[in-house]
């Protein structure tokens, strides 16, 4: 190539197409100390410039963004990568930055999105340019965010050691680049990088926590800069533009509104348990639909959170602190070690069962696709077959016991899974034992189309949902007593019952006549085919 290094530089960067991301905002970062002053001189042999003060100061103060933002991104960065590694992942790439313990969010977000699309490229040209020996492999994510950072995203970079390390590197970096790009009969290295990035925006929903607040009053307060409707299926769910991005508001951290999709919405809806009920949510962590669910109730009654994790039933905690709701017992343990013929359960009436499982009908919100388990193609591999297989057989499980305790008398099974050995194979499997305690697949939502998949007879009362509805993917499945069912139709005078749930039973019982319009509707759109 034998161009001179700075030229050379250029020609690659230049090439690039540089992500933005807003890690030099400093946004909430005002009250962060300084990094050591050991880590932040300019760099050897050339003196600072003589600068007016104002600009040294923003100058310092972007250096400091981005040395704190590098080193939260490197932390969110490690977990993901383990997680991914061990195919145990403590969460996803969103609910690790969104934890409460990440300050700048947005930049974090950005800076872990951004390095794990350049990985691949990272660890080749960092591995050819000797950069990675064992004396930094401990930093390494550091060194992949802060090379992501300084090569490809703003160039920040005099403080700290893994900075100066980059920057003393940078040129034979560069040059590696350079090579792999010729090598690869590339123009660019952003065509080096992976385009399966490509994520429909949805809508922002989020639902209001009646607990706390009206979604009248919440309307109102967010119509002042953005646009809101309400859902039209959910209640209390409202719909805001897609990116609208409401982490920090405090409409978000008081706990007034939660930042819930609308497919796991609608589960808590299914369930429709009454006020004063005992009910149980058996695999309850992070807590979004437990919380739900004390909504629904109004806060009257009872509900039993169970979490096997013990770091997730601390996040549960944190969810109903955050929610106001004060009827909610939590319990790390397992929901299968719960006896059901334990007195103390004799009057739960409802059971909310959303067990683990492979989630891959959120795997494009979870940002999958920047895995490095993705670009191995890991996901078609026995690994995962022999997983769902596991899954589904905890699944089945669970179902069977939840639907053991004596007094319950609706049961709603819910996955975030696309897999049918996840979704109606579950459900096919346990209705003998359904039918023989007395339970029947019930339709929840009959207005909404897609349904599940035709695989055995009965199916059409499942629901799901699917990207292609703006969603992400869920399967819901509504087992009801039969005497409960029969109890609740109109002819018992519907005595005391909410007028949501008379809403919903006029609802069950237009179901017959909606159903076969609704089938027509679903077969022009091919529901039953896909
Ligand atoms: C899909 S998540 C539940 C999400 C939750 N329903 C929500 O909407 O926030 C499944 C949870 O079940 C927990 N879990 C798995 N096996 C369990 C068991 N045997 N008993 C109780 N919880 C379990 C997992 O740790 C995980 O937190």
């Amino acid at each position: 190539m034998g161009q001179p290094a700075a030229q050379h530089q250029q020609s690659v960067q230049h090439r690039v197409t540089r992500p933005r991301h807003d890690a030099n905002s400093g946004a909430g970062r005002g009250a962060m100390p300084p990094p050591s002053k050991n880590g932040r001189h300019a760099p050897a042999g050339r003196p600072p410039p003589a600068q007016p003060r104002r600009r040294m100061a923003s100058r310092d103060a972007a250096e400091r963004a981005a040395f704190f933002a590098r080193r939260e991104a490197a932390a969110v960065l490690r977990r993901v990568l383990r997680g991914d590694a061990s195919r145990r992942a403590a969460g996803s790439i969103k609910s690790l930055v969104y934890s409460p313990s990440v300050r700048n969010k947005r930049a974090t977000f950005a800076l872990v999105c951004q390095t794990l699309k350049y990985l691949p490229i990272l660890k080749e040209v960092l591995a050819s340019s000797g950069v990675l020996t064992s004396k930094w492999k401990k930093q390494e994510e550091l060194i992949y965010v802060t090379a992501y950072d300084i090569l490809f995203g703003q160039e920040t970079a005099a403080s700290g050691s893994v900075e100066q390390l980059i920057m003393l590197h940078k040129d034979t970096i560069m040059d590696a680049l350079e090579k792999m790009c010729l090598r690869r009969k590339v123009h660019s290295v952003e065509d080096l990088v992976s385009k399966k990035s490509t994520v429909k925006p949805k809508p922002r929903f989020l639902r209001v926590n009646t607990l706390r607040t009206t979604t009248d009053s919440v309307i109102e307060e967010l119509n002042k800069i953005h646009k809101v409707d309400k859902d039209d299926v959910v209640p209390d769910m409202l719909v805001l533009l897609p990116g609208t991005d409401l982490h920090n508001h405090h409409l978000v951290t008081d706990g007034k509104v939660f930042l819930q999709g609308k497919a796991s919405c609608m589960v808590a809806v299914a369930l429709c348990p009454k006020p004063g009920w005992k009910v149980i949510d058996a695999c309850a962590a992070p807590g979004n639909k437990t919380v739900h669910l004390a909504a629904l109730m109004n806060g009257e009654g009872s509900i039993i959170a169970c979490e096997l994790n013990k770091e997730r039933t601390k996040t549960l905690q944190h969810t109903i602190q955050r929610s106001g709701a004060n009827n909610i017992e939590t319990i790390n343990g397992d929901f299968l070690d719960i006896d059901s013929n334990d007195p103390s359960y004799a009057e739960v009436r409802a059971i909310l069962l959303d067990p683990s499982c492979s989630g891959s009908g959120i795997s494009t919100e979870r940002l999958d696709h920047l895995l490095p388990s993705h670009s191995r193609g890991d996901q078609d591999d026995a690994s995962t077959s022999s997983r769902i297989r596991k899954l589904s057989a905890f699944q089945r499980k669970a179902l069977s016991h939840a639907l053991s305790f004596p007094s319950v008398e609706r049961v709603v099974y819910s996955t975030c899974s696309i897999h049918q050995a996840e979704n109606e194979d579950v459900v096919n499997s346990v209705l003998p034992l359904a039918s023989s305690l007395g339970f029947e697949l019930a339709t929840p939502f009959p207005q909404w189309c897609r349904r599940g998949l035709p695989v055995f007879e009965g199916s059409e009362h499942l629901l799901r949902t699917d990207p292609e509805d703006g969603l992400e993917g869920f399967f819901i499945a509504l087992f009801v007593r039969k005497a409960a069912a029969d109890a609740a139709k109109p002819s018992n005078g519907g005595l005391g019952v909410s007028k949501q749930v008379r809403r919903r039973r006029s609802g069950l019982m237009a179901f017959s006549s909606l159903r076969l319009s609704r089938m027509m509707l679903c077969s022009t759109r091919g529901v039953w085919g896909r």
